[in-house]
């Protein structure tokens, strides 16, 4: 699980191996589900080329991304995150909100099982989306929304609160998932498109950005963000404030409802 860090006088000090999990969009992408926002055409084969361009990104950053093994029936399957949440040692699969999203876990459980991770899982009557879920420090925020219910955000506290995590509730109604309206820069400040944002006062920390999709980051590592050519704006702001920003194109993802974070699941070592 771990690589070496050759320094200058020729010690060798061991470094964590940060992978991801990422999963091929299918062929049926374009019937993917969309709930908040009008349905428009989406082009499979520059999703494809989006996708990829969104792992070598992750790679370039030093991320080693695993694949999990595509899913051609289901249409939402290159979402990944959304099939878990990973705390410390543990993944905990997640149970769709969504009927048809639910034969993606399985897979993706394999994948994370074979990384080390012990395993538990959401179960009925809860619903919960990785998606819906904002890891900042030991605090867990769970988005009670559409896709994640109150007996899945109950499940999620009783796996986590063993290991140190709080796991605070918070109302997710304008967007499909939490992460959909806030994600959170490295130094725990919460950022969210004003409009779409139930509560910003559920976050101690708190930054306005100015396009929907500014909203959503991934933590690179150190002061890298990776983030979506549609928040040019929000890009900029990040940059002022001394962030390295990575920028990539998912337009075809975006009329899905997906975001930069959706296409992965990060395992911090
Ligand atoms: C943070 N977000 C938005 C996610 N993790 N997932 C997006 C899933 C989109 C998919 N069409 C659906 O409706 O399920």
């Amino acid at each position: 699980m771990h690589a070496e860090f050759v320094r200058g006088d020729g010690y060798c000090a061991p470094m964590a191996t940060i992978r991801a999990l990422v999963r091929r969009p299918g062929p049926r992408l374009a019937e993917g589900l969309i709930t908040h926002i009008e349905r428009v055409p989406v082009d499979v084969g520059l999703a494809a080329g989006q996708w990829q361009e969104y792992v070598d990104a992750l790679t370039a950053a030093g991320w080693e991304c695993v694949e999990v093994p595509p899913i051609d029936d289901c249409s939402d399957g290159v979402f990944v995150e959304d099939t878990m949440v990973v705390f410390g040692d543990l993944a905990v699969i997640a149970r769709a909100g969504a009927d048809e999203r639910r034969p993606e876990a399985a897979e993706a459980e394999r994948a994370v099982a074979a990384q080390g991770y012990r395993i538990e899982h959401i179960s009925e009557p809860g619903t919960l989306d990785g998606g819906d879920v904002l890891k900042i420090g030991s605090t867990v925020y769970a988005g009670l929304g559409g896709r994640t219910n109150q007996a899945g955000i109950d499940q999620l506290r009783t796996f986590l609160e063993p290991l140190g995590a709080q796991v605070v509730a918070v109302p997710v109604s304008k967007v499909l998932h939490l992460k959909s309206a806030v994600t959170a820069l490295p130094d725990g400040t919460v950022i969210g498109y004003e409009p779409l944002v139930d509560d910003p006062a559920a976050f101690p920390k708190y930054l306005a950005v100015p396009e929907e999709a500014g909203a959503h980051v991934v933590l690179l590592g150190e002061n890298r963000l990776l983030m979506a050519a549609s928040a040019p704006r929000s890009a900029d702001l990040f940059t002022e404030l001394g962030y390295q920003v990575h920028v990539v194109d998912i337009s075809e993802f975006e009329k899905l409802e997906g975001c930069v974070t959706c296409l992965s699941v990060r395992l911090r070592g």
